[in-house]
């Protein structure tokens, strides 16, 4: 197992590459289309281990990094308000059955002296949604991390999102969107600017 973490860096392409001489592996996944019933050894099938590896290594590409210090990159602005970005579009693989979730993060904060790049905000996203996850552990990993670099009066997080385990397989609701909330700070205590940061998400 060490050996295999030895082999991983942040490029999916380079690591898959490397991988694919990881023999253990590619048998694994052969296995499988045997199990569910077809021949790994057909044409379509032949690249396909080595093609799940790397979608493995591309949707968790997350753990590679640290996603707090995208945050670190700040600008000294005395702004006492609001700040959201919404509508951050993100995929996940859920971690019960590495299924893809997919939806949209807002993540608002109110600043105490120091603004950060709000590129950084969706980059931040990018790399916790890159991991093995519950939307609820994703959605208190924003807060956190806003809150622990930033240091603002208060944060909130609420993302929106599909789970393919729940559309596509077992229970198929197709239509059934989860929403979570996490807060810190005056989003925590005070309501009128929970309300105000949920009426800018509808804007
Ligand atoms: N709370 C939470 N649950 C999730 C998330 N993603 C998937 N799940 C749930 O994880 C649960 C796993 O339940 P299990 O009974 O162990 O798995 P299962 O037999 O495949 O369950 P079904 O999906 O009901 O067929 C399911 O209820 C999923 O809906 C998530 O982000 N948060
Ligand atoms: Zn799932």
């Amino acid at each position: 197992m060490q050996k295999i973490r030895d082999l991983l860096n942040a490029d999916p392409e380079e690591t898959a590459h490397k991988m694919k001489q990881s023999e253990h592996f590619m048998d694994a996944v052969k296995e499988l289309i045997e199990v569910c019933g077809d021949e790994p050894d057909r044409q379509g099938l032949q690249e396909t281990p080595y093609r799940v590896l790397k979608k493995f290594l591309e949707y968790t590409v997350g753990y590679r990094q640290d996603p707090k210090a995208h945050l670190e990159k700040q600008f000294d602005v005395d702004h006492r308000d609001l700040i959201m970005v919404k509508d951050i579009d993100f995929n996940s693989l859920c971690e019960h059955h590495f299924a893809p979730i997919f939806g949209v993060a807002h993540v608002g904060y109110i600043p105490n002296g120091k603004i950060t790049g709000l590129s950084k905000i969706a980059r931040m996203v990018d790399g916790y949604a890159r991991r093995f996850q519950v939307q609820e552990r994703l959605t208190n990993q924003i807060a956190v991390a806003m809150d622990e670099v930033l240091k603002p009066q208060g944060v909130m997080v609420v993302i929106e999102a599909k789970h393919m385990c729940m559309c596509g397989r077992g229970v198929e609701k197709k239509d059934a969107v989860t929403v979570t909330t996490a807060s810190r700070g005056v989003f925590s205590e005070n309501p009128d600017k929970r309300r105000e940061f949920l009426s800018l998400i509808k804007a």
